[in-house]
């Protein structure tokens, strides 16, 4: 493990039972630096990061955190996470959670900086059994960050935020990249994903099959988005170039394809103005379901 760091994983296997969830995954995640993990619902996601929390033993493999191992006391003072099942006592605020939590820490932010930087101020006499679900998933990124982890985890954060909350949330990760902490989290939004992570991974069938930053996974799909203007039906659009699928949709005709320098040639052979024209590598949404139909597929 070099001092760069934070965590390395070789030949990670989970199954439950007889049930493979998790194959041979190796890799590195260094200090300072914002992970995704996108794959859909049941990929094995919330394995990995219970895996690397401690809280599931791997059937095969091997998990350091910061030189330490996963789930150690050692380890698990140096992390903090937010998981999807989060449940917390009803009857206790915001304030008195937060209070609760920063006193299993020994050097935990205070209880006025948690609050602020999660947006809780507000809310901070509110028990948790009366908080929507938003600020219930916000108290739970708080309870996260309140001990000044190394590293942080994050379990789909922004499910039932709402937009402001979830730009806050997007902050705060920020800054806690910015003081060389490191953040791993999942998301099926891929516009966080995006916005969030320096690189993503893609896990499928047990498998990463796929890692990168998002610009990176895109461009190795090879193919471009192509959208311009046009003013007639789908048939016609669909009639006159016939070798890519079209959509229409109000008024601009869009496809997807591997050569877009052969398209607009022929748009333009055909007599096509092309006003509007947009040429893009494909979407990180497209990229991440024609990977996982690919993979579907195999
Ligand atoms: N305790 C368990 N016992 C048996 N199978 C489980 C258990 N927990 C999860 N699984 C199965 O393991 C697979 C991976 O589940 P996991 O929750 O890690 O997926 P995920 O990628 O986090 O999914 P989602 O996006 O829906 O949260 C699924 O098929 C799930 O049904």
């Amino acid at each position: 493990m070099t001092e760069h760091a934070a965590i390395t994983v070789e030949g990670l296997c989970h199954s439950y039972g007889s049930k493979p969830v998790l194959n041979e995954l190796s890799f590195t995640l260094e200090k300072g630096k914002v992970y995704g993990i996108l794959g859909a619902n049941g990929a094995g996601k919330t394995t990995l990061i219970n895996l690397l929390l401690g809280r599931l033993k791997p059937t095969a493999g091997k998990i350091n955190i910061l030189n330490m191992q996963a789930g150690s006391v050692q380890a698990k003072a140096k992390v903090g996470a937010m998981l999807q099942v989060g449940s917390l006592p009803g009857s206790l605020t915001v304030e008195e959670q937060l209070t609760l939590f920063a006193s299993y820490h020994s050097a935990p932010l205070t209880i006025a900086k948690a609050l602020r930087l999660c947006d809780l101020n507000q809310h901070r006499d509110k028990a948790f059994n009366q908080l929507s679900g938003g600020l219930k998933q916000r108290l739970l990124f708080a309870i996260a960050i309140i001990g000044n982890p190394e590293i942080v985890f994050l379990d789909e954060p922004s499910l039932a935020m709402d937009v402001s909350a979830r730009k806050q949330m997007w902050q705060t990760i920020g800054a806690l990249k910015a003081q060389g902490k490191t953040v791993l989290l999942t998301t099926h939004y891929m516009e966080e994903a995006e916005a969030l992570s320096d690189e993503l991974f893609i896990l499928s069938k047990g498998h990463i099959v796929a890692q990168g930053s998002a610009a990176e996974l895109s461009q190795s799909m090879q193919v471009s988005e192509v959208s311009f203007r046009y003013n007639d039906s789908l048939e016609s659009i669909q009639k006159q170039l016939n070798k890519w699928r079209w959509q229409l949709d109000e008024g601009i005709a869009k496809t997807r394809c591997s050569a877009p320098n052969e398209l607009l040639k022929a748009a333009f052979n055909a007599g096509f103005e092309c006003q509007q024209l947009s040429v893009k590598p494909s979407s990180l949404e497209q990229t991440f379901m024609t990977l996982n139909k690919q993979e579907q597929a195999a």
